[in-house]
């Protein structure tokens, strides 16, 4: 009988995991598979839980939780170089990650997913040594995710977020920063930049909303330092996407980069998918034949999928 390994964040958005234990057994042995649970007892739990027990011999991996307990699992599985198939319950508060790849976040629809069987490469981002699904970034609003409280993310979702970002307005410093990708580079002082994975962060899904999980790029958008009175407008339009044009926003698509911040006095919080991030300089890349993961059959994302990607599943389907 094939092996399965749900790994789940009971404390992640609403908690509804925890009493959908035998629904999830019967779906998933229904699929042919035995069920094996990890419960996640602490952050950084699955992340260890994997690199400690975690073998060639399970055959899929079911990562419960938002887009902070999927970094947990795509971090330990590749510090393992596996990769295992991978299914996603987004039972989080925002689930940024599972919404750009059109995951449903029913738990019923989610198992439908896995049940359909398709399978792709998708895009992760790493920065220095952690890999990320859905967004790294820097500057104003970084600490934003790292002290909301989990009860008032369970009592408000993504609103949570909001009224902690609102607050950071009132203090903020500005970085002096130099990016150097292969095609350009940029010099400037900015208060925020976001490289996305996928299309959104804290529950706004639109930010990048050209951004893709399968183009083989990442997407960059930074903001210059403007005037305080000019934040508010300019985050509205960054909340719809609408920023094209505007002059105070930078934006442009990487495969690679390095990110070097020039106040040295100064120590500014990085996050990854919502988690506290490494330092500067930041060395950033697209990473696009690591992580098979169960996607919607009506998928709208794109299907351009790079050379490597396609090659290594080619490879992976004919185990010579
Ligand atoms: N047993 C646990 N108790 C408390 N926190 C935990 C536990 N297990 C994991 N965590 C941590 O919970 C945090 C939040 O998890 P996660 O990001 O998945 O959910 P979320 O914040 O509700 O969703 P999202 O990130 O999509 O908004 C993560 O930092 C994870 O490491």
């Amino acid at each position: 009988m094939k092996k399965a390994l749900l790994l789940y964040n009971p404390m992640a958005g609403n908690r509804q995991i925890v009493s959908q234990l035998d629904y999830i057994t019967e779906r998933i042995q229904g699929l042919g598979y035995s069920l094996q649970l990890y419960r996640s007892e602490a952050p950084g739990a699955i992340e260890k839980y994997i690199k400690q027990n975690v073998t060639t011999d399970i055959d899929l991996i079911i990562i419960s939780g938002g887009d902070g307990t999927i970094n947990e699992g795509i971090n330990g599985l590749f510090a393992k170089e596996l990769n295992i198939p991978m299914g996603i319950f987004p039972l989080g508060t925002a689930n940024d990650f599972a919404t750009t790849a059109n995951i449903p976040n029913t738990l019923k629809e989610a198992l439908d997913v896995i049940a359909a069987n398709n399978l792709r490469y998708v895009d992760v981002g790493k920065v220095n040594d952690r890999y990320f699904v859905n967004v790294c970034n820097m500057g104003i609003f970084s600490g934003v995710s790292h002290v909301v409280d989990l009860n008032l993310k369970k009592s408000f979702g993504k609103l949570a977020y909001y009224a902690k970002g609102m607050e950071e307005l009132k203090n903020y410093e500005t970085m002096n920063i130099e990016i150097v990708s292969k095609d350009l580079t940029l010099k400037g002082r900015y208060v925020f930049i976001l490289i996305f994975n996928g299309k959104g962060a804290g529950g706004f899904n639109k930010i990048a909303k050209q951004a893709s999980i399968t183009d083989g790029y990442l997407d960059l958008v930074a903001i210059k330092d403007v005037e305080p009175y000019e934040i508010p407008a300019l985050f509205l339009k960054m909340l719809q996407g609408e920023y094209s044009d505007d002059r105070n926003v930078d934006y442009i698509r990487i495969s690679k980069a390095i990110i070097k911040c020039r106040n040295l006095d100064k120590k500014f919080v990085t996050d990854v998918d919502g988690e506290p991030g490494p330092s500067f300089p930041l060395e950033i890349e697209v990473v696009s034949n690591k992580l098979r993961l169960f996607l919607p059959k009506k998928s709208n994302i794109k299907k351009t999928l790079k050379l490597s990607a396609y090659l290594s599943s080619f490879i992976s389907y004919f185990p010579f």
